[in-house]
């Protein structure tokens, strides 16, 4: 049986002085595929879907067509304007039931100040969308909501039809729920910048060595051309097959699908509390067990890498004695271990204070020392001068929040944009005063390797 919940709220003004209404139902279904259901929006809501999975892969989320969407281009603010607006339209929203909670989902760029053209041009500093149809899977059970904001205070007859469409996905997601997908069909890759980027690992090591930084990350990425067009539904389940220790993304805006499966996590609130994760240092996976311990080893005793962990754990930890109290952080790093890398790996966690909020605290740790460097501006200027791209979402926070102020950021590495036939992939590494050219480098071809095999493509290494 069919549970049913039904709301509408009216919000008062939006920031145009207009008359918003928002009506929203909820209901819960069999459980189905997550990835069926994204697929059965391709004709209707390609360009305006969005897909995620946690970690531990008790909270799956997905939505298709945009009821309502907070973007802006605010270099200073763009964090405490999506938490305004969000706040306002959800206001009068009944709280206290997750599986009733309006979801929004998106990312923020990784640097509002990049204005470099290529793949990214045109695309917000902060993009998120409140679903028509949001699907979450959570503790083995499966809701499906419908939203609908309009200036219409009489919508009886559209939200009618949104139901209509709302079966039709249902039924069309249990149908294809046993469709396998093919990888693509890669014809050539390139490295755009490769010299630049090795360059660039020896001017910033020399920066730091004048004690203009201490760390600063450096990355690059890889450009793929594909025999034909390539279906997002295509490329998430290769992810959602080869990367199940990871946070799985795809974020749609028009031609544009940005996915990724990235170990780490930028921030999760739950009832008040709040975890961040220190994810720097890398080696590759042995070939036997005995080859994996070995490196595993050698990560956690080595300088250049635990130097570079350190500065993440620093600051992290700072931003959370600021925020949260009862802070708790181990005192060494541990391994992470996903399929093709191990990372050094510290969880910090503790109680938020009261008025800190979700985005608060991303607001704060955007960018972390993986991602950026230290000092924060001084490393944010180096990328600014020797990458010769622009980051977009890479290294950026995606995820999702709700209402009552839970949600969870990963941090977007091990990403990619795809654009029709073709796909950008992104990798870094933190470089301070000991790092390697070489061995940086090695490094990113590590890291490329999951969004390189979901692909359908090998490197000549
Ligand atoms: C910047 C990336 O990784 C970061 C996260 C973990 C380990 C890192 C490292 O060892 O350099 C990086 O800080 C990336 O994967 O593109
Ligand atoms: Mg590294």
């Amino acid at each position: 049986m069919q549970q049913k919940w039904y709301q509408a709220t009216e919000i008062e003004v939006d920031s145009l002085g207009q008359n918003l209404h928002f009506y929203m139902e909820t209901i819960e279904v069999s459980r189905l595929s997550a990835l069926a259901f994204y697929a059965a929006g391709e004709e209707r809501y390609k360009g305006e879907r969005f897909y995620w999975q946690n970690r531990e892969k008790t909270m799956t989320l997905v939505g298709l067509g945009h009821a309502h969407t907070i973007q802006n281009n605010a270099k200073n603010d763009r964090f405490d304007e999506v938490e305004a607006e969000w706040k306002h339209l959800t206001k009068n929203c009944v709280k206290g039931q997750a599986e009733l909670q309006p979801i929004l989902f998106g990312g923020f760029t990784f640097d509002p100040q990049n204005n470099v053209d290529g793949e990214w041009t045109d695309f917000p500093e902060a993009y998120f969308a409140l679903a028509t149809f949001q699907l979450v899977l959570r503790d083995d059970k499966a809701y499906v909501s419908i939203h609908l904001v309009t200036k219409e205070k009489q919508a009886q007859e559209q939200f009618e039809a949104l139901r209509k469409v709302r079966d039709h996905l249902i039924h069309a997601a249990q149908v294809k729920e046993l469709k396998t997908y093919s990888k693509p069909e890669m014809t050539s890759y390139f490295e755009p910048y490769k010299e630049p980027y090795l360059a660039s690992i020896d001017q910033v090591t020399a920066l730091i060595k004048e004690k203009k930084a201490d760390k600063v990350v450096i990355a690059r990425s890889l450009a793929l051309q594909f025999k034909e067009q390539v279906a997002s539904p295509q490329i998430l389940s290769q992810i959602i097959h080869e990367q199940p220790e990871s946070y799985l993304f795809g974020l749609e805006r028009h031609e544009l699908l940005f996915f990724g499966a990235s170990p780490e996590r930028l921030v999760k609130v739950e009832n008040g509390h709040a975890y961040s994760s220190c994810v720097a240092g890398s080696i590759k996976r042995g070939k036997t067990a005995d080859e994996d311990e070995a490196y595993g080893q050698s990560l956690l005793n080595d300088p250049k890498n635990g130097g570079e962990h350190q500065y993440v754990v620093d600051m992290i930890a700072d931003i959370f004695r600021k925020n949260c109290f009862n802070v708790q952080i181990p005192n060494g790093p541990r391994l992470l271990k996903i399929r093709d890398i191990q990372h050094l790996y510290t969880p910090v966690e503790g109680q938020l204070d009261n008025d800190a909020t979700i985005l608060q605290l991303t607001k704060y740790l955007h960018p972390t020392p993986a991602l950026g460097g230290v000092p924060r501006q001084e490393a944010l200027a180096a990328i600014r001068k020797y990458e010769p791209m622009n980051r977009g979402l890479y290294a950026a926070p995606i995820g999702w929040m709700d209402a009552e102020g839970n949600g969870e950021f990963a941090v977007a590495i091990r990403s990619a944009a795809l654009i029709n036939d073709k796909a950008y992939l992104y990798a870094g590494g933190g470089i301070v005063a000991d790092s390697e050219p070489q061995s940086e480098y090695d490094e990113t071809l590590v890291k490329f390797r999951p969004m390189l095999r979901a692909l359908g493509g090998q490197l000549h290494e």
